[in-house]
């Protein structure tokens, strides 16, 4: 099967508006963002290293919007339609930029390859790695647990700078055979750590059907017996209290979260959070210790902050 693409070079400031047009509206099967700023920054979070701008092929002016779809769809009709959408957002003041959209078709296999060309096994840590489903790896160390993962259409592949910050957290804590509550599990990868790092069994939440479907074939694929699935918002059908409740989500839904966390944490319990951007780490801040919290330790990469919170009584 071959993919349409539709390839917008535009603004950043367009780019939340474009996704949830593509995949709410249009129901595309998947967008990808290439931008400007994400080079600029590579170099700066690598401290020392330069890097050649002028060396990168296709550098976007700004930012490169492409969305993938189904080739029985009408490339025409999709290029009007988001000319369209580019022309209503500028009217509402956002910049466009040069908002050139072209249409090129792909082969479905090609669409594969190219995502699994750069997503490789990480050797996460002395007790972790993380290796993509089709890739075959051998642990330095004979006790290195090994997440195979095929995050499908979830997020979690490892790579995130938040999923590290959080897998860190698990590592610092998990260190007794206690249970462990995932909220937002996505891929899975937060469920999978806890169980392979020792949890004695592991709940595992999220809001979205792709996430609940990769979460379970994750889990599979890893012959993991201790894990459960549950399709909830937050913790909202969540009947159990846990040792340690782990979270990687935005900030504003982490607001949402800390009012649940007291009723199902056991005693002495501990939570992990990450997805947190350090301008919003205040707002997070004030939230634990109105709801009887406090971080025992900040952990930061770039501009991802990850927290180790228990009770402030503890
Ligand atoms: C940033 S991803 C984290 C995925 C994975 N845990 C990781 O660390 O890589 C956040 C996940 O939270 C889920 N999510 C967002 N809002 C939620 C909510 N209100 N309740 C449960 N899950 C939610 C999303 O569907 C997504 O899978």
């Amino acid at each position: 099967m071959k993919l349409l693409i539709i390839k917008i070079e535009t603004s950043h400031e367009v780019e939340d508006a474009l996704n949830i047009y593509s995949h709410d509206v249009l129901k595309c099967l998947g967008t990808e963002t290439r931008k400007r700023s994400d080079f600029e920054q590579a170099g700066w979070e690598s401290d020392s290293t330069i890097v050649k701008l002028d060396e990168i092929k296709d550098l976007p002016e700004d930012l490169e919007f492409l969305a993938y779809f189904d080739m029985v769809q009408d490339q025409a009709e999709l290029v009007k339609k988001y000319q369209k959408k580019l022309s209503e957002l500028e009217g509402y003041g956002l910049k466009i930029g040069q908002a050139k959209v072209t249409a090129s078709y792909i082969k479905d296999e090609d669409w594969n390859t190219v995502w699994q060309k750069f997503y490789h096994p990480i050797d996460f840590s002395r007790h972790l790695a993380i290796v993509p489903e089709w890739e075959e790896y051998q642990p330095a160390f004979k006790d290195q647990n090994i997440i195979k993962l095929d995050p499908g259409l979830a997020f979690g592949t490892g790579s995130h700078k938040t999923t590290q910050l959080a897998l860190l957290g698990l590592e610092q804590i998990l260190v007794k055979p206690e249970t462990v509550c995932d909220v937002g599990t996505g891929s899975g990868i937060l469920a999978i750590a806890s169980s392979v790092l020792g949890a004695s069994s592991v709940l595992a939440t999220d809001i979205s059907d792709e996430a609940i479907t990769a979460a379970n074939e994750n889990i599979s694929l890893n012959n993991l017996t201790n894990i459960k699935v549950q399709k909830t918002n937050l913790l909202n059908q969540v009947k159990s209290k846990y040792d340690i409740i782990v979270a990687n989500i935005l900030a504003e839904i982490l607001l949402d979260l800390i009012p649940e966390l007291n009723e199902h944490l056991n005693s002495n319990g501990k939570v992990i959070f990450s997805g947190i951007d350090c301008d919003q780490i205040e707002k997070i801040r004030t939230a634990l210790t109105t709801n009887g919290f406090q971080i025992i330790l900040s952990m930061q990469q770039g501009r991802w902050i990850g927290l180790i919170i228990e009770r402030k009584d503890n």
